[in-house]
């Protein structure tokens, strides 16, 4: 061994003499006798007993003095059983301390489960980056602004801000409640086809789709493309599961989840360059966030040019963001961060929001209530004004989010040794992942935390428990959709409660959790539409 690494160090000796001296040594020294006697086989056992063990110790010395397994399995640790999750999996390991661990594979992943842990996560991005999970950066490119960190994440951001302004969110109703009206029209259609309650998280995944795509990209979808994304888009999701093989193998889950983001990619790429033909057409207004985001682009440029041309520009005409000109794909990137986003978490809240109404027929009577006093024709527009008016909807909608959270858990990377409490340092390169669960059933703050009770939004405190409100994260990443997603699922349940009515087959999996990315009822939710029959006055 010794003349192995002489014969490195000695950079004089020709690279020749020192490969002959090396073998040499080998043939005749001890390692050559060893060699003699050992068989390929003992060679490889020995390798491998190393690395085991490597493994191990480096899990220890990762671990120190967190709650989690004491032994992993080699290499892989529990990636078998994480194939299909399960909630009361996930949720005994949020209840065994504030800070616990696992390791799968190569990595080393620490949960922070209490509200006070994971808003110490969100809340350093000193120290952590959202990760999501590693093939989310070959599924959304490793250049997509989700990715970015620190000052190139806000600056970016701060440009996107203006797509969910008040007014920006006031141009994507009409499109939305076009979708709504035919989507719910189907849905009875269907229902009355089939004479009984079908399972049906798969329609309001594509309702879902649907409505974003009408918010995101407008008209310039066709119909047949977004039924194919709405089809295709369970692939992603199930390409982006917590735990899955970290490399893309041909027709694995990863495989088949990047060709559906290579299409949805391309789709919106198209989508970009109609829109940027659109928008510079006289007159034309925005319908879309595309159409809104590529007007605040014209509008940057037409103002550097006033100023290159030598104008004084008042102030009040210099645009609220100055941004660049992107390109059609930078576009499309960040429109899929969007559909990303929000696709299953928007399709989770749908369902569970559709499921409890239908099994508390007295809530339901009161959304009602509240929406026939607001607007009393269902053929009548829904303005911003008329839902922000909506108080009970609202709090409908927020106990929901609060009692069924679409995202239990958002991973981060650890990216310089982070001291996450007085006894405990996760190591760069770690996972760390804030689960929002704990915070928003903390009896503390939501008292009954596991009753579902929309008046504690009006008569009790919930609004004030704004430390425990994670369901859209916190921190410098927190939801840049939050408030049109929680107007989004008031729309579509007051339209859907004035016009429709729904009935659930409660089955014995109704209340079991099944986590695919967000979180649904395990049975799929067997629902069944019909016409609501119009409301008598007394
Ligand atoms: C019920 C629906 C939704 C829920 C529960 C939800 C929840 C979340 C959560 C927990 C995060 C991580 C926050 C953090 O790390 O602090 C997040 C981030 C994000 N959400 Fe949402 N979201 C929803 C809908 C939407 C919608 C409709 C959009 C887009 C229109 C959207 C766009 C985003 C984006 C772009 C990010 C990343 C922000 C960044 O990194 O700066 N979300 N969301």
């Amino acid at each position: 061994m010794a003349s192995v690494m002489e014969a490195f160090n000695a950079s004089a000796t020709p690279v020749q003499a020192t490969f002959e001296a090396t073998i040499a040594s080998v043939n005749t020294g001890v390692v050559g006798k060893l060699l003699e006697n050992t068989s390929a086989f003992s060679i490889f056992t020995t390798l491998f007993a190393i690395a085991v063990v490597y493994d191990q110790v480096s899990y220890w010395n990762q671990k120190g003095n967190l709650v989690g397994p004491s032994w992993k399995l080699p290499f892989m640790g529990p990636f078998l059983q994480s194939v299909k999750p399960s909630f009361e999996e996930y949720y005994v390991k949020w209840l065994s301390a504030p800070l616990s661990c696992v390791s799968v594979f190569h990595k080393f992943v620490i949960i922070a489960s209490t509200r006070d842990m994971a808003r110490k996560v969100f809340n350093s991005p000193a120290y952590v980056k959202p990760v999501v999970v590693d093939v989310a950066k070959k599924l959304l490119r490793p250049e997509n602004w989700v990715f970015l960190d620190g000052k190139a994440h806000v600056e970016y951001r701060k440009g996107l801000n203006g797509l969910f302004t008040r007014s920006a969110l006031d141009t994507y109703l009409p499109g939305q409640q076009e979708i709504y009206r035919e989507y719910f029209a189907n849905f009875m259609q269907e229902s009355q086809e089939a004479g009984a309650p079908k399972k049906w998280v798969r329609h309001l995944r594509e309702l879902m789709c649907a409505v974003s795509c009408r918010t995101f990209v407008g008209h310039y979808m066709s119909r047949a493309q977004v039924k194919k994304i709405a089809d295709d888009y369970y692939l992603i999701t199930a390409a982006l599961e917590l735990v899955n093989f970290p490399i893309i193998l041909p027709f694995t889950k990863t495989w088949y989840g990047k060709k559906a983001s290579d299409a949805v990619l391309e789709v919106f790429t198209n989508c970009a360059a109609k829109a940027k033909v659109r928008m510079r057409q006289k007159g034309a207004e925005p319908e879309c966030i595309m159409d809104r985001w590529i007007l605040q682009m014209m509008e940057s440029e037409r103002y550097r040019e006033r100023l290159a041309s030598g104008e004084k520009v008042p102030n009040e005409e210099k645009p609220a963001q100055l941004l660049r000109v992107f390109s059609d794909f930078e576009i499309s990137m960040t429109i899929f961060t969007f559909l990303f986003a929000s696709q299953d978490a928007t399709s989770s809240a749908c369902s569970w929001l559709l499921q409890i109404l239908a099994d508390s027929p007295p809530l339901l009577a009161k959304l009602r209530e509240e929406g026939n006093k607001i607007r009393p024709d269902p053929k009548q527009f829904v303005t911003l004004d008329m839902l922000e008016n909506m108080s009970y909807t609202r709090a409908v909608v927020k106990e929901t989010l609060r009692y069924r959270p679409p995202v239990t858990m958002v991973p981060y990377q650890v990216k310089k040794d982070f001291p996450v409490s007085d006894t405990y340092t996760a190591k760069k390169g770690s996972m760390i992942i804030p689960s929002t669960w704990l915070a928003l059933h903390d009896p503390e703050a939501y008292p009954n935390p596991d009753v579902f009770d929309p008046e504690r939004w009006i008569s009790g405190n919930a609004e004030e428990q704004g430390k425990n409100w994670l369901v859209f994260g916190t921190g410098p990443h927190y939801c840049i959709g939050q408030t049109y997603a929680t107007l989004n699922l008031m729309l579509m349940i007051h339209m859907l409660s004035s016009e429709y009515d729904w009935s659930h087959k409660i089955t014995p999996e109704s209340e079991i959790i099944r986590v695919f990315a967000t979180i649904f009822p395990m049975d799929d939710l067997f629902l069944q539409f019909s016409k609501r029959q119009p409301v008598v006055a007394a």
